[in-house]
């Protein structure tokens, strides 16, 4: 998952620093790497970094990026290691000039669009399915942006909310499934385009909509056009981006998500009670749900679990070994709170089991009587193939195990989840993406041999 914020306002000349913010506030949707670009009117600049944003670019080198238009990114990777080549924007050279181009999504027909690219004389310089994109498009361009886009972005299959900055524009273009979330609003005499509501109260902007699958937005020095380019395939927005990965602050498709958040604790709280003395959260994300089982079951809810502010999240770490260091690394329960009582925790998700497991051993160690563990959301069986790296299914815990046995794994007097229907009725869209969840996906999706044979690198996740 990452996070892709555009700003383009004629008046201003420092929208790098407003990008900056806005990449601070979607800082949880990827911690690998990050940069921006920007452009004055006649040439685009670009700075990429490994790291934190916080870290990322010198009060300096935000004044170098000067101009009226700019855009940012935060990367999680999932299809390409996490380098400095696959860190994004990447810059192309086109008929009409350069773009920068940002994304968040995962392309599943990588193996096609690769061989294209091939024939067209192309090595890609970096192994992330961005490129590849970006020099289909690069290549292919005709006219302007919407006949190219209408055209080649028929050719991806998969997610991808796209953001491009030219020299003088920004494009923006959401897949026609809409898997991933994409935005706009406006600021001062210009508009903004982000991945999430949260980037536009960061710097004071205001929401004007979401765009919507196949749509494509073009903003200009003198306002912005919404073309729909693309035939919409349905509105397969990620369920996981209200489960987890967005922040509970923003707004999606009209819900503030933390209410989503809370909304599915009382319905796991109506499906799956427990009498207990005490609810206990796995913060951060495990919290809004961990307070709506509460106050549904009329059970105290404690803050147990104590996060160490100066850890990011252990989910989106790239290795097994960061993820499982990370967890006792951020949470540390006070033992005194839940000593001798009948314990409920309730999170979010159990995916690979690394955090879950860990909290349980922890809780024990403090000498409760009973723990029950609660999950916000259906058992994660499948790979997800479009921007989350879940990619192989022996890493999924529900895919080995069936719930009695991940309740012996992780040790506790009982467990259960969230129903899909409670999920759907929570998020309140028809049909929302849940293939992880053992639904269908809305794609098709390779075989296990073809993405293995054409993973673009040794190792690769995809
Ligand atoms: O079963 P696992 O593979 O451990 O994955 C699931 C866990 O990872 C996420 O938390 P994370 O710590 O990444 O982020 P958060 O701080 O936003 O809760 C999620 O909220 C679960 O706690
Ligand atoms: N998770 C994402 O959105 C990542 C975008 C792209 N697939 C990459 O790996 O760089
Ligand atoms: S498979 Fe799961 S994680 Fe992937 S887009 Fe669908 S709901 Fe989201
Ligand atoms: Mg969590």
């Amino acid at each position: 998952m990452c996070g892709i914020f555009g700003i383009l306002c004629p008046s201003r000349k420092d929208v790098a620093k407003h990008t900056y913010f806005a990449l601070y506030s979607l800082q949880h949707r990827g911690q690998e790497s990050c940069g921006i670009a920007a452009t004055d009117g006649t040439s685009l600049m670009i700075q990429r970094s490994m790291g934190l944003v916080s870290s990322a670019f010198s009060e300096r080198e935000l004044q170098e990026l000067y101009g009226y238009a700019a855009l940012g990114h935060v990367r999680y990777s999932t299809t390409g290691r996490p380098s400095i080549e696959n860190a994004q924007p990447l810059k192309m050279r086109y008929k009409g000039g350069t773009f920068a181009l940002a994304h968040n999504g995962n392309i599943v027909n990588i193996k096609e669009l690769r061989e294209q690219v091939y024939s067209l004389g192309i090595s890609p310089y970096t192994s992330s399915d961005t490129e590849l994109m970006g020099h289909l498009i690069a290549r292919n361009f005709q006219d302007d942006f919407k006949t190219t886009l209408a055209n080649v972005c028929k050719g991806f299959i998969g997610a991808y909310s796209l953001v491009f900055l030219t020299e003088e524009e920004i494009y923006a273009v959401r897949d026609p499934w809409g898997f991933r979330p994409l935005c706009m609003g406006s600021y001062e005499d210009g508009f903004v385009v982000s991945s999430e509501t949260c980037a536009f109260d960061i710097i004071g902007a205001k929401f004007i909509r979401e765009i919507s699958p196949g749509e494509m937005v073009r903003i200009h020095r003198n306002g912005y056009e919404v073309d729909q380019i693309l035939e919409p395939q349905g509105n397969f927005l990620c369920s996981f981006e209200y489960i987890y990965f967005a922040r509970p602050d923003s707004v999606v498709m009209g819900k503030r998500l933390y209410e989503v958040r809370k909304r599915f604790g009382e319905l796991l709280a109506e499906e799956s009670p427990v009498d207990a003395d005490i609810v206990v959260s796995v913060p951060d994300s495990g919290t809004p749900a961990a307070i709506g089982f509460a106050q549904r079951c009329k059970i105290p809810f404690n803050e147990v679990f104590i996060k160490n502010r100066y850890v990011g999240r252990t989910f989106i770490q790239p290795t097994k070994e960061l993820r499982e260091r990370g967890v006792r690394l951020k949470l540390n329960p006070i033992s005194e709170l839940v000593r001798g009582k009948r314990v409920v925790v309730v999170d979010d998700s159990i995916v690979r089991g690394t955090t879950s497991k860990e909290i349980v051993k922890m809780l024990w160690e403090c000498e409760p009587k009973e723990i029950h563990f609660r999950v916000s959301s259906p058992m994660v069986s499948h790979p997800c193939f479009y921007g989350i790296d879940t990619a192989s299914r022996g890493e999924l815990l529900a895919s080995k195990m069936d719930i009695e046995q991940i309740r012996e794994f992780l040790g506790v007097n009982s467990l259960a989840y969230l129903s899909r229907k409670s999920t759907i009725e929570a998020i309140g869209i028809e049909y929302p993406c849940l293939a992880c969840f053992g639904a269908d996906y809305p794609t098709y999706i390779p075989s296990e041999e073809v993405r293995e044979k054409y993973a673009l690198e040794k190792n690769e996740k995809w």
